[in-house]
């Protein structure tokens, strides 16, 4: 099954709160028929954005076009986006046929039709033999296909979502992300996605807009992101990486780019001041000139080759084209 899709742009969209600015005068053209995750700590604005997209929040100033068309004012019915809360919001004492129809009820469609079309998105999310549970006798995965379907009935060209995997534990986290990422692209629509895990955004997401501060501060692809950090908020965010003052300037070096020498043999001296097993890898932190800590992320089997203990002086070594220079 395929629905439309449709181009989301925001012009210089700002919204305040009294005196706070939660958002200050974002722009951003969002791929078509793509998976972006808005990515960023707590307060960063990234809810308010999500929800002047869906018409749940006024828009203070700026314009959200659609498909090209301006659509800040319109209800929320009638912009051609659907959200998916945190909380499914499910109707306790409504079956999970009637919980996925409610929308259509609402506008009047017949009993007939509209139990037709739950069925079909009760498919789409592979639920068909729960249709008549209630909420309550569904895990929260389940529940959160119902709140997926329920969404998706209204045919949107984008839909919304806040924080949707943040009620399941990890095991299922993980699951449920593989199949979102699954459903849109069978359904080719756009989702946007908030979320403040970097991990949940690089599984995700084609495009990764990572906010701050009000404002974003970089986006593009998950590699990009990732591997070209623009700020050192960015490389802090995003983790893998070190920030550190040298000489000219301040860069990014991903820690599994960092390697051990021995004094005097490296890019930089330091003593050893963590060492940390993490499975397949192990985390040795060194502390620099400057004060300042570098990790390197050594392969398991490089490590115990030559294991160091804290308090070693050590070399860390790198690449000069690892080194990733930071605007801020
Ligand atoms: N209804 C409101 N009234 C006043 N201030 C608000 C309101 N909603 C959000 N804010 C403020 O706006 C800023 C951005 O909030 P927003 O919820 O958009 O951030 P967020 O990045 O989604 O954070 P979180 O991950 O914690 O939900 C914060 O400083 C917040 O306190």
């Amino acid at each position: 099954m395929s629905l439309n899709t449709k181009e989301l742009e925001l012009v210089s969209v700002t919204k305040r709160y009294g005196d706070t600015v939660a958002v200050d005068a974002v722009s951003h053209h969002f791929r078509p028929n793509s998976y972006t995750c808005l990515l960023g700590p707590s307060g960063c604005g990234k809810s308010s954005t999500l929800r002047m997209i869906a018409g749940h929040e006024t828009v203070s100033d700026g314009a959200i076009l659609l498909g090209g068309v301006d659509i800040s004012h319109l209800p929320p019915a009638q912009r051609g986006t659907a959200m998916m809360f945190q909380s499914y919001a499910l109707f306790p004492h409504l079956s999970v046929a009637e919980n996925v129809a409610f929308s259509l009820k609402m506008k009047g469609v017949d009993k007939g039709e509209r139990l037709k079309k739950a069925g079909e998105m009760l498919e789409l999310v592979d639920l068909s033999a729960l249709a008549d549970r209630l909420p309550d006798q569904l895990s929260g995965g389940q529940q959160q296909r119902v709140a997926l379907a329920r969404a998706l009935i209204t045919r949107p060209q984008l839909l919304l979502l806040d924080e949707p995997l943040s009620a399941l534990d990890p095991f299922l986290r993980i699951k449920m992300r593989a199949e979102l990422r699954k459903l849109q692209q069978e359904l080719k629509i756009s989702f946007l996605h908030v979320t403040h895990g970097q991990d949940e955004a690089l599984a995700l997401a084609d495009e990764i807009v990572v906010m701050n501060n009000a404002v974003i501060e970089q986006a593009g692809t998950a590699r990009e992101v990732f591997n070209t950090p623009k700020t050192a908020f960015v490389a802090r965010f995003m983790g893998g990486h070190n920030v550190v003052s040298l000489a000219d300037g301040t860069y990014a070096i991903r820690a599994d780019a960092v390697g051990l020498s021995a004094p005097g043999a490296g890019s930089i001296d330091g003593t050893v001041t963590a060492i940390e097993f993490q499975g397949t890898h192990v985390s040795v932190s060194a502390r620099i000139a400057g004060d300042q800590e570098v990790t390197a992320l050594l392969p398991d089997a490089r490590f115990f080759e030559q294991p160091n203990n804290p308090g070693d002086p050590v070399g860390l070594t790198w690449e000069t084209d690892q080194l990733h220079k930071l605007s801020a």
